[in-house]
């Protein structure tokens, strides 16, 4: 099966996970990234059984009202009561690296407002430890160089993506050579660092279901 037919069978899954629970007034929380743009596409024959959605990104929220979706300020709808998105990197304890796309910000934000956070991946996304793939940090611009330079005594090589702005208007710094033994705590390590906006890691608070695209099936893996 290619990488394509796994995300298109696993957003198929998210679909048929949600959808037993929509109602006119349900607001969905949409990630952001290849797997979840599938997954928006099939929310088209549904669109008039919820309310609408909170984007998690500016590409996101387009491709939402492209299909005729509603798209709300999360400020006007409380908590959601699920949150659907991709990862770059999920462990067995459902904690992730994101940010690939550099919407690491707006997604912990709409995340944190979420009851059920349903990730949605392929088994290329899935390993033993996190951090092969390069953890992205969001940082206000002024403080970039300040920020690269506390990430080397932290044992990480910083690059700065260069030429990405973030829908925040901020930029992104990728590290990589990253040892990541303990994600909850080096999450809130990287996040104490004056400048940075928030970083990559969802570990304190990660996914509550994992969809995994295999060859064999998706695997549906719940933590509550
Ligand atoms: O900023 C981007 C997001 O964190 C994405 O959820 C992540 O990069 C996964 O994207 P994709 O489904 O394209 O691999």
């Amino acid at each position: 099966m290619t990488q394509d037919a796994l995300k298109a069978a696993v957003a198929d899954a998210a679909i048929k996970e949600i959808e037993p629970w929509l109602d006119r007034n349900t607001v969905l929380g949409i990630g952001t990234g290849s797997t979840v743009n599938l997954f928006i596409d099939r929310l088209r024959p549904l669109r008039d059984s919820f309310r609408g959605a909170v984007a998690s990104s500016e590409a996101s929220a387009e491709r939402l009202k492209a299909l005729g979706i509603d798209v709300l300020d999360l400020n006007s709808t409380g908590t959601l009561p699920f949150y659907i998105d991709g990862a770059d990197e999920v462990n067995a304890n459902l904690q992730m690296i994101k940010g690939g796309g550099a919407a690491l910000t707006r997604e912990k934000i709409v995340a944190a407002c979420a009851r059920r956070f349903i990730c949605i991946a392929d088994e290329s996304k899935h390993v033993a430890r996190l951090g092969d793939f390069p953890l992205p940090v969001e940082v206000i611009p002024m403080a970039r160089s300040y920020v690269g330079r506390e990430l080397v005594k932290l044992g990480a090589e910083p690059v700065y993506r260069q030429g990405v702005t973030t829908d925040n208007g901020n930029q992104i710094i990728d590290c990589f050579d990253f040892m990541i033994d303990d994600p909850a705590a080096m999450e809130a390590r990287l996040n104490a660092i004056a400048g940075v906006v928030t970083n990559g890691l969802f570990a304190a608070r990660g996914a509550d279901v994992l969809l995994l695209s295999k060859g064999d099936g998706v695997a549906r893996t719940a933590l509550s």
